[in-house]
């Protein structure tokens, strides 16, 4: 072990999904891509029934989450997420309301090896360093969305307008679509 021979500081951190301005805006996960398609009037793609789970963190809850886990002392992992779990469909819902997009909700089929649920436990965090997530996601999706409406101005006028990436890889496999 690195920390007892080398007297190295080890600190490990679980990120759970996060979100928030200046994430990479094509690289087809479910926040990216949902915000991009309202945005521009395109199908919001749902892979599968929707009814798959997922939590997601704003980024800036995360970067407290680190911090407190760097001036802390504990040198096994630490979950860092948030836990309010939603539907993929409800969250297509929400972005679709929340850009005010006349968007259509579009299912495709599943994406291969896709977890059906995902939902951190922060109990650890919570406990050992007195953190948890403060930012409520309608009001990260708010800023996301402006971030994103913005970029897009700017790219629009210099004529390059990123698309939402369809093809997700889960585990190094294509999907089917
Ligand atoms: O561990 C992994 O395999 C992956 O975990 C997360 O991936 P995931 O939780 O699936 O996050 P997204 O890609 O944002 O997808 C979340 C859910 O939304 C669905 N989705 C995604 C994109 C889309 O356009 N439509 C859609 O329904 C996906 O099928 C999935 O059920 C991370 O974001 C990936 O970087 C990591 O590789």
């Amino acid at each position: 072990m690195v920390v007892i021979e080398e007297g190295v500081e080890v600190r490990v951190a679980r990120i759970f999904n996060t979100f928030g301005p200046r994430m990479h805006m094509n690289d087809g996960r479910v926040v990216s891509n949902f915000i991009l398609q309202a945005l521009q009037g395109e199908g919001l793609t749902v892979y599968g029934s929707g009814s798959q789970t997922r939590a997601f963190q704003y980024v800036s809850d995360l970067v407290n989450g680190l911090v407190s886990l760097m001036n802390g002392n504990i040198s096994s992992p630490v979950n860092l997420g948030n836990p309010e779990e939603h539907t993929i469909l409800e969250f297509a819902q929400l972005i679709k309301s929340l850009v005010g997009s006349r968007s259509q909700i579009q299912f495709l089929p599943e994406a291969q090896d896709d977890p059906q649920r995902r939902r951190p436990d922060i109990r650890k965090a919570k406990m050992l360093l007195g953190w948890e997530p403060v930012v409520p996601l309608e009001e990260g999706l708010n800023k996301t969305i402006q971030y994103f409406a913005r970029e897009l101005e700017h790219q629009a006028n210099n004529q390059y307008i990123p698309k939402p990436k369809a093809a997700r890889m889960k585990k190094g496999r294509p999907r089917h679509n």
